[in-house]
């Protein structure tokens, strides 16, 4: 929880400015009590008396041990879509009977790899993934689930490059390729260790609006119901995928967990009679709606800079550690941490430190007047941050500090120099 007290921020009843003293910045702060209240909601809210429910932790969103260790202690599942993030959960000693294997373009390394941790699910894209997997499971111990993702063809009004269901999406296979998909199956089915269960959708990413997932489920029953009748077969998963919204800016107003998980579930169920289907598992994926309010960064102002119509206040961190205003134009919110108290009067265009003009975190940031060693503290940067980080300009990726009762934990330290040539082999001269 976040607290303001005598012109200071404190998160968890720590400051923010001890926090930066200790570990230094930049900084991924995360409010460990946040993100397992987060976690407990899903798992509580999203339950029917129809259906067995799971709620999996898309691992995209912010993956490491200590993240995989808080998703087995709340019970989640856990999506992933690489060897990499799947290694990651093995090594925190996640369950891999609750792992489900996403991604278009599976290798061959990464599936025999999934089927050796003996993953619960594999969720197939393509017809050649389903003939690798059917090929790759042939001296397999034990029967592996699998799931198709079908595209459904809903058009979710989020950014361009997050939304993941329109016709030509690279994701999935379209629901109308009925020929596909019923070859696909029946791959499956004639396989000795493939155990096809159903379908997975996901429509997008940062999704605020109820009728998005209602269509989705909607479109989901009836493609199922028209397969049933057509392949004389039943279905008994159905996953729909996460893309529910978090709270950057005044501008979002995001579904609260408790209405949209309840509002899945009876829409489920009322599809369930509709369509008389014999579905007997539903899930979901949440990533984003999990980590992003729980994550805060931490920099340090370095210069302030006037230019003819801007005014700079440059950090010490920048689109190495959040790529998401250069990729997405994402907007955040920001404070100077020890001038909690003063006037936002300023108006500063938030810029990093990497080599590229588009490195801004914040276009336009109202704030107190902001000096050299100021720590500005930008909210809701929990998810796609640190995933999504790179060494640009050989910038070391920050350390991760997770809170909570008014403790903190370094969970991931800040990587060093060394780090950045551990890899580098033969000299060619
Ligand atoms: C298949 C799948 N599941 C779950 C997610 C998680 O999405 P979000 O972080 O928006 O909840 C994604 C990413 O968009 C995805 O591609
Ligand atoms: N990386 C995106 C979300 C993509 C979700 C994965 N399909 C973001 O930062 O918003």
């Amino acid at each position: 929880m976040i607290q303001t007290k005598n012109n200071q921020l404190y998160i968890e009843g720590l400051s923010f400015k001890d926090l930066a003293d200790q570990y230094g910045t930049p900084l991924y702060i995360y409010d460990q009590a946040a993100l397992e209240k987060r976690m407990e909601t899903y798992y509580n809210t999203f339950t029917s008396p129809l259906f067995e429910t799971k709620v999996l932790y898309a691992s995209k969103a912010f993956l490491c041990k200590a993240m995989v260790k808080l998703a087995q202690k709340h019970s989640l599942c856990l999506d992933v879509v690489s060897g990499g993030e799947l290694y990651i959960a093995k090594q925190a000693g996640f369950n891999m009977d609750r792992v489900y294997f996403h991604g278009n373009n599976k290798t061959e390394a990464e599936l025999r790899q999934a089927i050796d941790y003996g993953v619960h699910t594999i969720v197939l894209d393509n017809l050649d993934e389903a003939k690798r997997l059917v090929r790759l499971s042939q001296n397999s111990t034990k029967p592996i689930h699998a799931l198709l993702r079908i595209n459904p063809g809903i058009e979710a009004h989020t950014h361009a490059y997050i939304v993941t269901a329109h016709i030509d999406s690279k994701f999935g296979i379209l629901k109308s390729e009925i020929d596909t998909i019923e070859t696909i199956i029946q791959t499956c089915d004639e396989a000795d260790n493939v155990i096809f269960d159903g379908f997975h959708a996901h429509i997008g990413s940062q999704i605020f609006d109820p009728k998005a997932f209602i269509a989705e489920i909607e479109t989901m029953a009836e493609f199922i119901a028209t397969l049933q009748k057509k392949m004389e077969r039943t279905f008994s998963v159905l996953d729909l995928g996460g893309g529910f919204a978090a709270y950057y800016t005044q501008e979002d107003a995001p579904i609260p967990i408790e209405t949209i998980c309840p509002l899945i579930v009876n829409t489920c169920e009322a599809m369930q009679e509709k369509y008389s289907l014999s579905l007997k598992e539903i899930l979901i994926e949440p990533g984003r709606s999990i980590v992003a309010e729980a994550g805060y960064s931490l920099y340090t102002i370095g210069s302030i800079k006037k230019t003819p119509h801007k005014q700079y206040a440059f950090v010490d961190g920048g689109m190495s550690d959040n790529i998401r205003p250069a990729l997405y134009q994402a907007a955040y919110r920001s404070d100077l941490v020890e001038k909690m108290d003063q006037e936002k009067k300023e108006t500063y265009c938030i810029a990093g430190k990497c080599c590229e003009s588009g490195d801004i975190l914040i276009e336009r940031a109202s704030l107190p007047l902001a000096e050299e060693n100021d720590l500005l503290v930008v909210y809701t940067t929990g998810a796609y941050g640190y995933s999504m980080a790179s060494n640009y300009n050989a910038l070391c990726i920050p350390a991760i500090v997770f809170v909570k009762d008014g403790q903190s934990k370094l969970v991931v330290r800040r990587q060093c120099f060394e780090d950045l040539i551990e890899k580098d082999m033969e000299d060619p001269v």
